[in-house]
């Protein structure tokens, strides 16, 4: 069946430029429209596939109002647009976009542009799919499971949560006059941990008795259908909503979601979720709102129903009909060895759990040292594939002549030195997962092959005659911004969105200092096992200093630091820590603060203080790769980029 695409587009030649070029290539066009007024009409008519959108149109609607009401509709769009105003393209980018092409285009872009929005959309359609079925079956084994109402909350938010996004859940029946505040809230402290906050925990916390608490309540708005607040929009709410902004200032939150669902009875249940990041929901999230409606709303119905549940105090109670027997007990540690408890790694759990499960490939984007091997290693042993093979690949090691053979292998006498047949990684994965670390470094030519085998699922060993099938989920991490690339011509787009199907970002640790002194207990844990000497916990001031650095190369640089200390130790205790810089333990030294310079020059004096101590020596013993625990390859390719010449030391 071809697609169907709707043209938005209030220039006639290039609608009409555009119409042809698609109905060519095998597109079936619905219509063209050139207002958003129109272009909704049609989608009534005709509910397109896709829809290319301009984003200047004529009438008061904009592209990105008709954007906003797609996404609420699930239907997928392009932005086809030659305004290039940052902020204008901030706001589109928000919205979500499957694409954005900009004008004047060629026939081939629009044409990559909707191949690739097709095979993305799949991806999320199936990701959507398998989403519901997951949450589904976990809500079944939450609502027979035994367990009492607060952990069945607990499971509920758990299930919920690689979805939507939180650190504080609260629900309860929707505020009555003269009713007392009676919601029960969810405080996210651990991947797996929440702490339990009813209204007498809330009393204390805020120091407000039950009475002042329901006062507060009975200022919360009604909500009627999902919605999210984000921006001016949550600071109107704070100041309209006496409880809602006793939440937000007490708990540090900065975007809320509520979701009311209707009870049986025409109560309202509200499962509000809240969040520190500001631009943590999205239109997205009222779709998976939509989704899960209905499945929440029995999950309420059934918690209501259930004896001695103090939620139910403002409603009438009803029998339960629900069966009872005993329910799986919920994951063990999924993430062990992953060390940290930030909203920021939290989050990239939530992603991980979300995305193990499916096929779709996985591009982890961070800063070298944050963890991207680790995370990748976790998402092959969360998903199905565990037990089959998960090979590791570090582009940026490989001599460019021999990628590809590493790649996808050589038959024998295939090219001089080729004495025998090598069987590739790519076919080594087979059934299992590859990662592809330093993808950013893998040459154009190699990423032609690439992007086949990840179009076409097939193979060829260099000098083979044949194409091998291969069944291969690709997981792959860079520390370079892959866009710039693309813009610069070192990286193909196609590829690049043939990867990006599922992004994870790895907060880099100078973003989640909180992190620090598990991290360095983890450490010094390990390396005192390691090195058979006792060394005891670190001092407050030890760690303060610690939490003062910027890390540039992040929790490798950590690692490396505790390891050289333990090392260094005298006694059993690390007196002196000696970060860039920085000098830490006696004497004491007064700090001025340096200057703020970006977070690039921090990292380009870093390597040059580190190239400076080892005489300019990058490769091998005492270089400076070694000194900062980085592979050469990436040292260079690092210098390459902050513009530092291997001769730094006559710069
Ligand atoms: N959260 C964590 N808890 C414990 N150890 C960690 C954590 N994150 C990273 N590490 C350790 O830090 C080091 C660097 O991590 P890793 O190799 O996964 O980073 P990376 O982002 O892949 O780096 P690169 O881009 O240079 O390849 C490893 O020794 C890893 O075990």
């Amino acid at each position: 069946m071809p697609k169907k695409i709707l043209i938005v587009e209030d220039e006639f030649i290039i609608a009409d430029t555009l119409s042809n070029m698609l109905q060519k290539a095998g597109y079936r066009i619905c219509g063209i429209a050139d207002t958003v007024v129109e272009a909704m009409e049609l989608i009534d008519t005709t509910t397109p596939d896709f829809v290319l959108i301009d984003i200047y149109l004529i009438g008061k609607l904009t592209g990105i109002d008709l954007a906003n009401s797609l996404t609420e509709m699930d239907i997928p769009f392009i932005y086809i647009s030659a305004n290039s105003n940052q902020k204008i393209l901030e706001a589109a980018k928000k919205t979500n976009p499957y694409g954005f092409v900009v004008k004047p285009f060629r026939e081939k872009d629009v044409l990559i542009a909707l191949d690739i929005a097709i095979y993305r959309r799949g991806n999320n359609l199936e990701n959507g799919l398998r989403q519901q079925a997951i949450l589904q079956k976990k809500a079944a084994q939450i609502i027979y499971s035994e367990a009492d109402w607060k952990a069945k909350i607990i499971a509920m938010g758990k299930a919920i949560q690689p979805y939507i996004p939180y650190e504080f859940m609260s629900v309860g029946v929707a505020a009555k006059a003269g009713l007392d505040y009676n919601d029960f809230s969810f405080l996210r402290i651990g991947f797996e941990e929440y702490q339990v906050i009813g209204p007498k925990e809330l009393s204390v916390i805020s120091n407000l008795k039950l009475e002042e608490l329901s006062k507060l309540n009975q200022t919360d708005q009604a909500e009627m259908i999902a919605t999210w607040y984000e921006h001016e929009e949550f600071d109107e709410l704070l100041r309209l909503s006496g409880i809602k902004r006793l939440i937000a200032k007490t708990f540090e939150m900065n975007a809320h979601l509520v979701m009311p669902l209707k009870l049986r009875d025409g109560n309202i249940f509200n499962i509000c979720f809240y969040s520190k990041r500001k631009d943590a929901y999205s239109a997205d999230h009222l779709v998976l709102c939509n989704r899960y409606q209905e499945l929440l709303t029995a999950f309420a119905e059934h918690l209501l129903d259930s004896g001695n549940n103090p939620l139910a105090v403002n409603r009438p109670k009803a029998q339960s009909t629900l069966p009872g027997y005993m329910s799986q007990p919920f994951n063990a540690n999924l993430f062990e060895g992953i060390i940290g408890n930030s909203h920021l790694l939290l989050n990239v759990f939530d992603n991980v759990i979300q995305v193990a499960p499916a096929d779709s490939s996985v591009l982890i984007l961070g800063e070298s040292g944050t963890g991207k091997e680790k995370i990748a290693e976790r998402i092959h042993f969360l998903s199905p594939r565990k037990s089959r093979p998960f090979i590791k690949v570090n582009c940026a090691a490989l001599p460019t002549n021999l990628i590809d053979s590493e790649l996808f292998g050589h038959e024998k006498g295939s090219f001089t030195g080729a004495y025998d047949r090598k069987i590739g990684k790519f076919e080594q994965a087979h059934t299992g997962t590859i990662f592809l670390d330093e993808i950013g470094e893998i040459p154009l030519e190699i990423q032609v092959k690439l992007l086949r085998v990840l179009q076409e699922k097939e193979i060829e060993r260099i000098g083979g005659r044949i194409t091998i099938k291969t069944d291969v989920r690709i997981v792959a991490a860079t520390n370079r911004n892959l866009e710039k690339e693309v813009a610069e011509g070192r990286f193909r787009l196609d590829l690049y969105y043939r990867l990006n199907v599922f992004p994870i970002i790895m907060p880099p640790l100078r973003d989640r200092k909180e992190d620090i002194p598990a991290l360095a207990a983890h450490f010094l844990e390990h390396y005192s096992k390691k090195t058979g000497k006792f060394i005891r916990p670190l001092s407050t001031r030890v760690l303060d200093a610690l939490a003062g650095h910027d890390w540039p190369g992040n929790i490798r640089e950590l690692e490396n630091l505790i390891e050289r200390n333990i090392l260094l130790a005298k006694d059993d205790e690390i007196h002196h820590v000696i970060l860039p810089n920085v000098q830490i333990g006696p004497p004491a030294v007064v700090h001025t603060p340096p200057p703020v310079v970006t977070m690039l020059e921090n990292e380009r004096q870093h390597i040059l203080a580190a190239l400076k101590k080892c005489n300019g020596k990058i490769w091998g013993e005492g270089g400076a790769a070694e000194i900062l625990n980085l592979p050469p390859t990436t040292l260079n390719s690092k210098m390459k980029r902050l513009g530092i010449k291997k001769e730094f030391s006559n710069m």
